[in-house]
């Protein structure tokens, strides 16, 4: 959907208004992959990934995301984030498959970088972070997912680490964030067996924490928020980061080392001929 076409949506206009609209398109004049509402009254911003056709994660769309986290960092006003999806089927669809198939090491190296630092960014950000998933969450979209402080996804949609399922393994800071959500059991069968949960099960697990319709979602993020923003910045920012903080120093002192091993993964013509196949398969599937 265009950008243009996004605007005219009515319950767009109706949720935002027209001031909000205004803010809107403003802050797309930086990226219109990354659409951005921050309400002044109530320091809530709602933070749209848009990138079509399934918000897939490339090199300059995580930068993206990563200069609007900064911005939203910086930004005083600014007590709470909401993130969601322009698309109303897909949050996100991870790591754009793309960028590591038959890659430049030097692309490919950035490619990482950025994405750890989108993680560290939305992991430890000052903001109450809350996901309204209103769409399919794979392997990095339910990574983005789980950076976040509180979830709540629309009904008959699918979330979870699939890496294994492509042959690929799930880095330990996708696995640790995983495990600050549901804890070490359901991270174990999770990741191993490469779970794609249903809503439902997600549920169960507590993956996410509130099951909706999809004309609601971002109606029950906001309402959830005004729950988190009562709570005074400081007592929970501190909370937070004494929770947070001991994952973020562990990627932190094995960063190098963690590029590394991504590079060296990926390169592996073993991981070439399986992500070929896993790519022409999807290309299979989404011409039928
Ligand atoms: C010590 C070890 C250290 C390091 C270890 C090394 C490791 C590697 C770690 C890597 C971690 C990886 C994380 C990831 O995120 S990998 C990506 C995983 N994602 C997926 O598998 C999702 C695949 N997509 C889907 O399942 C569906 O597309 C989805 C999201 C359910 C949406 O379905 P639908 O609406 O029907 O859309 P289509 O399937 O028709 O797709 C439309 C279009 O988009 C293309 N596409 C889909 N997903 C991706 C993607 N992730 N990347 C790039 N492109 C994607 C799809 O091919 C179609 O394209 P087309 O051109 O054919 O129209």
């Amino acid at each position: 959907m265009s950008l243009k076409q996004l605007f005219r949506q009515p319950m767009l206009r109706a949720m935002l208004g027209r001031q909000h609209i205004q803010a809107l398109r403003s802050m797309t004049t930086q990226s219109d992959k990354v659409l951005v509402d921050l309400d002044p009254k109530t320091g809530v911003a709602v933070v749209q990934m848009n990138r079509p056709p399934v918000n897939s994660l490339n090199l300059e769309f995580l930068s993206d995301i990563n200069n609007t986290l900064d911005k939203l960092h910086n930004d005083k006003s600014c007590r709470g984030l909401i993130l969601t999806s322009s698309n109303n089927k897909v949050f996100c669809a991870g790591l754009d498959i793309m960028e590591m198939y038959q890659p430049q090491t030097d692309r490919l190296t950035e490619f990482w970088k950025t994405l750890q630092n989108v993680w560290m960014n939305l992991y430890g950000s000052r903001l109450a972070t809350i996901a309204a998933i209103n769409g399919h969450s794979p392997a990095g979209g339910c990574l983005l997912a789980t950076c976040c402080d509180y979830r709540i996804m629309v009904q008959n949609f699918t979330i979870g680490l699939n890496e294994t399922q492509l042959g690929i393994i799930p880095p330990f800071w996708f696995v640790d964030s995983m495990e600050g959500v549901v804890g070490y059991r359901q991270t174990e069968l999770a990741c191993q067996k490469g779970l794609m949960m249903t809503t439902d099960q997600a549920s169960k697990i507590g993956l996410v924490d509130e099951v909706v319709t999809p004309e609601v979602v971002l109606q029950k993020a906001q309402n959830e928020m005004v729950s988190w923003l009562k709570i005074p910045d400081y007592a929970r920012q501190l909370t937070k980061s004494q929770m947070k903080m001991p994952n973020i120093n562990k990627l932190r002192a094995r960063r190098d080392e963690d590029v590394q091993h991504f590079v060296n993964f990926i390169t592996k013509d073993s991981v070439q001929q399986a992500l070929g196949f896993y790519i022409e398969n999807l290309k299979k599937k989404a011409k039928k």
